[in-house]
């Protein structure tokens, strides 16, 4: 606005300074200096502009970027502080390539996380768990989000990971921090502020079963396994999977899990509290669409209200009692007198 003032005036004077016409040299003189120092001016201040318009974009980008940084750090688990080397270990698993992690997100804010790799079972690559990494960033900075569902390809869920994968990272040193790098992605998949289900088709073994665990719900289609295979591999659940279970199972089921490597078909698993239901069909499509309809009844309302909903749930599921009150104060904070509360003082539901 500005600016564009002071090239009006710029365009005008001359033309008035030469309108009485008694003195037409020296009014056109002066009109020339005025002219010359309003140029000199208003350059001076569209460059000023310029700069600060340049400098407040600049600082806005690193307030968001520092923004979402600090948010990666606050959601993950591991630092350099606990010798953990994102930057090498990403490095790493770029080198074996294979399969896509894909992710469609939804007008009705449900989003659809598919694991690609139906060749190997849909066993994670090293570029997977990259993007997997991703994925989830993206799903973080997803502000409409209410539902999550992830599945397989080709009608299996994930076979843990890719074995070639894993012998060519078999030292100690790369084999910690794949374990903290996926630790990190499911923790932070955990903690997404969207209800997030596991739809089991066909085997979700090794890994695949840990990532099953990093969702808030698992439907089961029939015939399908969920199956800690780690104790035949010579190994315990590295991404996590081993803490999460005991917290879904408790203890001693957990323990008769990893033990025994047991196959969990989905009447055991809806025994045990592992599936919250055995859906009809394990036809992909079909039970693509009963999962979505099993979880709609989670997410439909406002979007600020589905996540209040999860944010205070994870919160008393991770936090110590007190931490976990005062979260939940926060979060009611960011709905209370809001859009969706005051519609509904005004509707004055009844809830029969
Ligand atoms: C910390 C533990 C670690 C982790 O958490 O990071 C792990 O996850 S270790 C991986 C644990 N998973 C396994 O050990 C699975 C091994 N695979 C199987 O038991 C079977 O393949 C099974 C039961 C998943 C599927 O059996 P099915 O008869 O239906 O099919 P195929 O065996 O013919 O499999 C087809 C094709 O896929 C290859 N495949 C399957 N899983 C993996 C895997 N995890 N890594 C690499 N490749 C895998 C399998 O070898 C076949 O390929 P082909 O070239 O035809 O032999």
């Amino acid at each position: 606005m500005a600016s564009s003032h002071f090239s009006l005036a710029w365009l005008l004077l001359p033309h008035r300074m030469n309108q009485g016409n008694s003195a037409p040299k020296a009014a056109n003189s002066v009109s020339n200096n005025i002219a010359k120092i309003l140029e000199q001016r208003l350059c001076c201040m569209q460059a000023k502009l310029t700069r600060e318009m340049a400098l407040a974009l600049w600082k806005n980008f690193l307030q968001i970027t520092m923004k979402r940084i600090l948010q990666q750090r606050r959601l993950s688990l591991y630092n350099g502080a606990h010798g953990y080397e994102e930057e090498v270990i990403k490095k790493k698993l770029q080198q074996f390539s294979g399969g896509s992690i894909n992710l469609s997100k939804e007008d009705n804010g449900m989003a659809i996380l598919t694991l690609n790799n139906p060749k190997l079972m849909n066993a994670f690559s090293g570029t997977m768990m990259v993007e997997l990494q991703e994925r989830v960033t993206e799903l973080e900075n997803w502000k409409d989000g209410k539902g999550l569902i992830i599945h397989g390809a080709g009608n299996t869920f994930c076979s843990g990971s890719d074995l070639n994968v894993v012998k060519e990272i078999s030292n100690s040193q790369d084999g910690m921090n794949m374990c903290m790098f996926m630790q990190n992605t499911l923790t932070r998949l955990m903690r997404l502020p969207l209800i997030s289900v596991a739809l089991v088709q066909g085997k979700a073994f090794g890994g695949g079963a840990e990532l099953t665990t990093a969702c808030d719900f698992r439907l089961m289609t029939p015939g399908s396994e969920i199956r800690f295979v780690h104790k035949h591999m010579g190994l315990v659940p590295g991404w996590g999977g081993g803490a999460r279970l005991v917290r879904i199972v408790g203890s001693g089921a957990a323990l008769q899990l990893l033990g025994a490597a047991a196959r969990v078909e989905p009447e055991r698993a809806r025994s045990l509290g592992l599936s919250e239901a055995t859906l009809l069909s394990s036809e992909e499509t079909r039970a693509l669409a009963e999962a979505r309809a099993w979880l709609s009844q989670y997410t439909e309302g406002p979007a600020a209200v589905i996540r209040a909903v999860k944010k205070v749930v994870a919160a008393g599921r991770e936090l110590p009692l007190e931490a976990a009150l005062r979260t939940e104060k926060d979060i009611f904070g960011t709905v209370w007198g809001g859009p969706a509360n005051l519609q509904a003082l005004v509707r004055r539901p009844k809830h029969k």
